[in-house]
């Protein structure tokens, strides 16, 4: 199953909540022509469409923890092979979250050529994300569970940076700046990508 994704890119899009993963996917899906798969949209995804397991989803993002190791890379795999005919290459967003995760995805799928590491500092994260919960109707978007969300980022998340360091593939970008200087920098790294 997975041989019709074997060959293609893989970068890994690694950063806290609100760091802006998905805004700079977003203008490399324009550039690049990669196809963009976010975990967490993945997941919300099935919390609409109501099933059980939805339910049981929800629950869990609400209160800002992690979902089985299991069922996001099942999901993530699904979506892979169903844009295999028609992908250049997967921008992985919001995967893997611990390392564990990183080092199933390998076993099963396949190794990354990049991991684009989206840095903002934790003040800056959660006002990004104070703001963009007055409008996206997250269930994740408050301030409470915004705080259990970047504590599970530093505790669990930045492990995963340090892993794949040790293999030269890293490159951090300062989302700091506006959108289009991260963008700048983070097209400086995909295109130096081996
Ligand atoms: N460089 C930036 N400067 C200012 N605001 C940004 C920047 N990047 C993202 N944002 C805003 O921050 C919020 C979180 O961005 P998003 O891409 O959803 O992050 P993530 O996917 O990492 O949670 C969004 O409302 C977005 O518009
Ligand atoms: N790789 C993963 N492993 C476990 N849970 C995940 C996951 N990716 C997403 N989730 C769950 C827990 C997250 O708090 C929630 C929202 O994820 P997200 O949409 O990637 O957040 P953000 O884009 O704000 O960083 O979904
Ligand atoms: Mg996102």
């Amino acid at each position: 199953m997975a041989d019709k994704i074997k060959g293609k890119k893989i970068i890994f899009v690694v950063g806290g909540p609100g760091s802006g993963k998905g805004t700079q996917c977003e203008k490399m899906v324009a550039k690049y022509g990669y196809t963009h798969l976010s975990s967490g949209d993945l997941l919300r995804l099935e919390v609409a469409s109501g099933s059980e397991r939805g339910k049981n989803l929800q629950a869990i993002m609400q209160k800002g923890e992690l979902v089985p190791l299991d069922t996001v890379l099942d999901m993530i795999l699904d979506a892979m092979v169903a844009k295999a005919d028609t992908s250049k290459g997967y921008l992985i967003d919001g995967y893997p979250r611990e390392v564990k995760q990183g080092e199933e995805f390998e076993k099963k799928i396949g190794a990354p050529s990049l991991l684009l590491y989206v840095d903002a500092s934790g003040p800056t994260m959660v006002k990004r994300l104070m703001k963009r919960g007055e409008t996206s109707g997250r269930a994740d978007d408050n301030e409470e569970t915004i705080k259990k969300r970047l504590d599970l980022y530093y505790k669990a998340t930045e492990p995963v940076i340090a892993f794949y360091e040790g293999r030269g593939i890293v490159r951090k970008v300062n989302s700091e700046l506006p959108v289009d200087e991260v963008f700048a920098a983070v097209a400086k790294a995909v295109d130096g990508m081996k």
